[in-house]
């Protein structure tokens, strides 16, 4: 070793990254309050070895007393996400925080790694509060969806094991899962968008068809009996065959009879 005191070096990685990951949690945890959809499924956090501290400074030609601003990944966060929108939401989310500064963004997702490798990675920095002042340290946030988790996760354990000499054929057929895991996100999302359009659908039915019998109850209230029935009668019918179109049409038309009862006229 170099003669450094590890322990005390890693101390201010060991609070931030305690502390974005408990901040983190408590943003999943507001949002799911206040009854909004949380975009964070679970959350991860680490401080790298020792040993791959040393080995990736060695690798990326950075000199031991650069460490701090040459290595971003001492402190790591990780978030995963359901759908790829929300990987974008999220991140916009930790751009607004006031208690860290955005250093720059690598988008894995639209520009993907030659492994196949797909996420979002913010490199922050954080003010750790310490007995002898702030100390700004480096962070790496990578945000992902849970297949892009679930292959990085494997992708990352046979390189382990294989020591980063995975043969080619390997290679090829990760590279493949990785597409395959992607298609997967965007099946899911595509479900997704459709539940909300139905929703909204839905939504919107439910607005018109109160709408009408509102109307239709006023009618009744300027005593216009028999053409408040017809409307009824219409109503009834639009209802059952769902034609939302249709309905919308009548509200304009129940508009229209009272408007004239409004002035008086005739039924
Ligand atoms: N499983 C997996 N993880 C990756 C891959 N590429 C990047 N990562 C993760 O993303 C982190 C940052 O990667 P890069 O943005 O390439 O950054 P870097 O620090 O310049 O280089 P490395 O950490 O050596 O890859 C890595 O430390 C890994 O945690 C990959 O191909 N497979
Ligand atoms: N930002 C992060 N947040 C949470 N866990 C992480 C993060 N980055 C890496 N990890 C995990 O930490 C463990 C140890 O990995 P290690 O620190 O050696 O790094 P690596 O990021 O994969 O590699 P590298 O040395 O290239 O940066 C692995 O399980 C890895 O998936």
């Amino acid at each position: 070793m170099d003669g450094r005191d590890w322990g005390k070096f890693l101390l201010p990685y060991e609070q931030a990254a305690e502390e974005l990951k408990v901040k983190l949690k408590a943003l999943r945890s507001e949002l799911k309050a206040r009854d909004e959809y949380a975009p964070i499924e679970f959350i991860t956090g680490r401080v790298k070895r020792v040993s791959s501290i040393l080995e990736k400074a060695r690798r990326l030609s950075v000199p031991l007393d650069r460490i701090e601003m040459g290595i971003e990944d001492i402190a790591g966060i990780r978030i995963m996400c359901q759908f790829v929108d929300d990987i974008y939401r999220v991140a916009d989310l930790i751009r607004q925080r006031k208690d860290l500064t955005l250093v720059y963004e690598k988008d894995y997702i639209t520009h993907y790694k030659e492994s196949g490798y797909r996420s979002y990675h913010l490199i922050v920095e954080y003010p750790v509060q310490t007995s002898l002042g702030s100390k700004p340290v480096l962070a790496e946030i990578q945000i992902r969806t849970l297949a892009m988790n679930f292959w990085a996760t494997i992708e990352h354990s046979l390189n382990y094991k294989y020591r980063d000499q995975l043969p080619t054929h390997v290679r090829d057929r990760l590279r493949k899962a990785a597409e395959a895991a992607f298609l997967l996100d965007t099946e899911m999302s595509s479900i997704r968008q459709e539940i909300v359009d139905a929703q909204q659908d839905f939504e919107e039915s439910s607005v018109i068809v109160r709408r009408v019998l509102n109307e239709i109850q006023e009618l009744y209230f300027f005593r216009r009996v028999r053409e408040a029935a017809q409307f009824q009668l219409r109503f009834n019918e639009l209802w059952e065959q769902d034609d939302v179109w249709g309905l919308k049409e009548l509200s304009l038309e129940i508009q229209a009879a009272l408007d004239r009862a409004g002035k008086g006229g005739t039924s």
